[in-house]
């Protein structure tokens, strides 16, 4: 099928590239540098919209604020959406929402499969241990611009839902701050080339669980994107998870 990658330059959006075409897909690409990458055309944002006219669909890693600016283009055209864009905490997701009145949007803030396991686990972890103290530790390369992590956020919202309850989600810690039950740690670190770690700590009753993912490299973050756009090829409109195509 005729895939458009955007964000096709980036460390992702690259790899993303890279699979597709090594499973014969007809790629293009968009970026705000429009270089060619192995044989890749790669044009500028304003071509999107010719490009979307013999798109079958489209792969979004970008930024917040691009991803919601294409989502009006994509849903014009008809072409079925994959959004692995996160920080989109501030800006909303509304574009994306009402582009998937008219297309199907599959947003995912990860596109890897042990991370749809890890929140399977997350959430029967939490509801055995129900009175066990909960800290989430998050490690990205140092390039990354948003905090914490889409994936953070995701598992936050999990544990949310396991427990029926909202923790108060405390961004570090410094000074006189004795812990509260009601809260959750959220501790980011952002170092090197990592590229991506999840960790979830619970503790009571003199013993401790951790649950952790770590992704190796980001072409399994490629694969989850690539299988997710063949399977949201053909459904109909509305919003759908990676859950869903797996
Ligand atoms: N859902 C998932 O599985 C994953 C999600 N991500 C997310 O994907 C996004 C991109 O991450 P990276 O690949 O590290 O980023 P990057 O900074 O390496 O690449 C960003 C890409 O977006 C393009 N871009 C930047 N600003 C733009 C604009 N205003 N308009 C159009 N294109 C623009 C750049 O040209 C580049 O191709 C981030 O939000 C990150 O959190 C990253 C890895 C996995
Ligand atoms: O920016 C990244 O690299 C990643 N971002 C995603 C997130 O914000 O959760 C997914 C993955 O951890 C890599």
């Amino acid at each position: 099928m005729r895939l458009v990658v955007v964000g096709a330059t980036g460390r992702t959006g690259g790899e993303i590239v890279a699979e597709a075409g090594g499973r014969g897909h007809d790629v293009v690409g968009v970026a705000t540098s429009s270089d060619s990458i192995e044989d890749v055309r790669v044009y500028p944002n304003e071509k999107l919209p010719e490009l979307l006219v013999e798109a079958d669909a489209v792969i979004d890693f970008t930024v917040p604020e691009a991803s919601r600016a294409h989502a009006e283009a994509v849903a014009e055209a008809g072409v079925p959406y994959v959004v692995g864009t996160t920080g989109f905490e501030e800006a909303g997701l509304d574009a994306l929402w009402d582009a998937s009145e008219t297309i199907p949007v599959l947003k995912a803030s990860n596109f890897a499969r042990g991370v749809q396991a890890l929140l399977e686990v997350v959430a029967a972890g939490v509801e055995a241990l129900p009175e066990y103290d909960i800290e989430l530790t998050e490690t990205h390369h140092n390039g990354k611009r948003d905090a914490p992590s889409g994936t953070a956020n995701a598992i936050l919202d999990a544990v949310d839902e396991a427990r029926e309850t909202e923790l108060d989600r405390t961004h570090g810690r410094e000074g006189d701050h004795p812990r509260e039950d009601s809260e959750i740690g959220v501790h980011v670190r952002r170092a090197g080339n990592v590229r991506g770690e999840h960790e979830l700590l619970l503790a009571g009753n003199d013993e401790v669980l951790t649950l952790t993912h770590r992704a190796e490299s980001r072409r399994v973050f490629a694969a989850g994107a690539v299988d997710a756009a063949e399977w949201l090829v053909g459904k109909a409109p509305g919003w759908y998870d990676f859950g869903d195509a797996l």
